[in-house]
């Protein structure tokens, strides 16, 4: 369980990142932190391993405040994924995932064997291990990041936009793996996002934020599409536009399409 109380950061420019900001994440959840650019999602996922550091309040961890661990111990049993993966570039793959669990003392031959475990829960080829990140393509190169956050079996999981520069596809098949991933191991997970889509996609727990980190709603996907705290939330969600307003149309040969506002088949309505 994370725990945010009454957290505030306001670097040292003035820039008042978050203000006031309080939340519970429940164990075992996939919870994501929605908002656009600068509203102090990053600052917030990097508060729980201490990247960052609150101006005030408190972040804990398992009920102990994280302000009296050590940063070093505290990132080792938290694994971290950021956007662009970043991978060691001159250690191969399977160098890159073994990295945290050899620093916590496991032994070369259990680190390989880890390696490969975690390569195959991410859908990654075992050949790929002696390669070097540049000789990945980006969406391979995301999945060696998540195996690599996995790897020293972290209680939590944090994720940084991980998604965020690979094509429309790619991602729509990282999502769907990260929601069946996320289904198997249970681990507790924090995922930045922009992007609404993939918050209504992998959230199980929503917060949606503005500026200083205003919490603007929080709920379920369900929750956020059925019923809009606000005209901001209508709006991030492109409620106010019809995005999300689906029809039903009865196809040429009697099957019920649903469409989207303009009239494109979404999909075919199973009753
Ligand atoms: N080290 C820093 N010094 C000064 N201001 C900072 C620093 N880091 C972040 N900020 C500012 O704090 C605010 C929140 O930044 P943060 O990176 O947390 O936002 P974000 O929601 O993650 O944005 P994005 O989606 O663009 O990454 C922004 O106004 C940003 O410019």
């Amino acid at each position: 369980m994370i725990s945010y109380g009454s957290v505030s950061k306001r670097f040292r420019d003035g820039t008042t990142a978050v203000d006031d900001f309080s939340l519970g994440v429940p164990q075992g959840s996939l919870t994501v932190l929605a908002g656009s650019s600068g509203c102090g999602k990053t600052t917030l996922l990097r508060m729980v391993n201490r990247m960052v550091d609150p101006t005030s309040g408190r972040v804990e961890v398992d009920g102990q405040d994280v302000a009296g661990q050590d940063p070093v111990a505290l990132r080792r049993r938290i694994g971290y994924v950021m956007q662009n993966a970043g991978l060691l570039p001159h250690r191969t793959v399977g160098q890159n995932i073994a990295t945290v669990p050899r620093l916590n003392g496991m032994d070369r031959a259990a680190a390989r064997r880890r390696t490969a475990d975690m390569m195959d829960l991410v859908g990654l080829a075992p050949q790929l291990a002696n390669r070097y990140p540049a000789q990945l393509s980006g969406g391979q190169q995301q999945r060696v990041g998540v195996a690599r956050g996995l790897a020293a079996d972290p209680e939590i999981l944090l994720m940084d936009e991980p998604f965020g520069a690979v094509d429309p596809l790619v991602r729509g098949e990282l999502q769907r793996q990260l929601v069946e991933l996320h289904r198997q191991i249970g681990t507790t997970i924090l995922f930045v996002t922009h992007d609404m889509d993939e918050a209504l996609t992998l959230g199980d727990h929503i917060v949606l934020l503005q500026t200083g980190a205003q919490v603007a709603q929080q709920g379920t996907p369900k929750q956020f599409v059925s019923a809009p705290a606000s005209d901001f939330v209508r709006t991030f969600l492109g409620l106010d536009r019809g995005q999300r307003t689906l029809h039903r149309e009865t196809a040429a040969d009697g099957s019920v399409l649903v469409v989207d506002p303009h009239g494109r088949p979404a999909g075919v309505l199973a009753e």
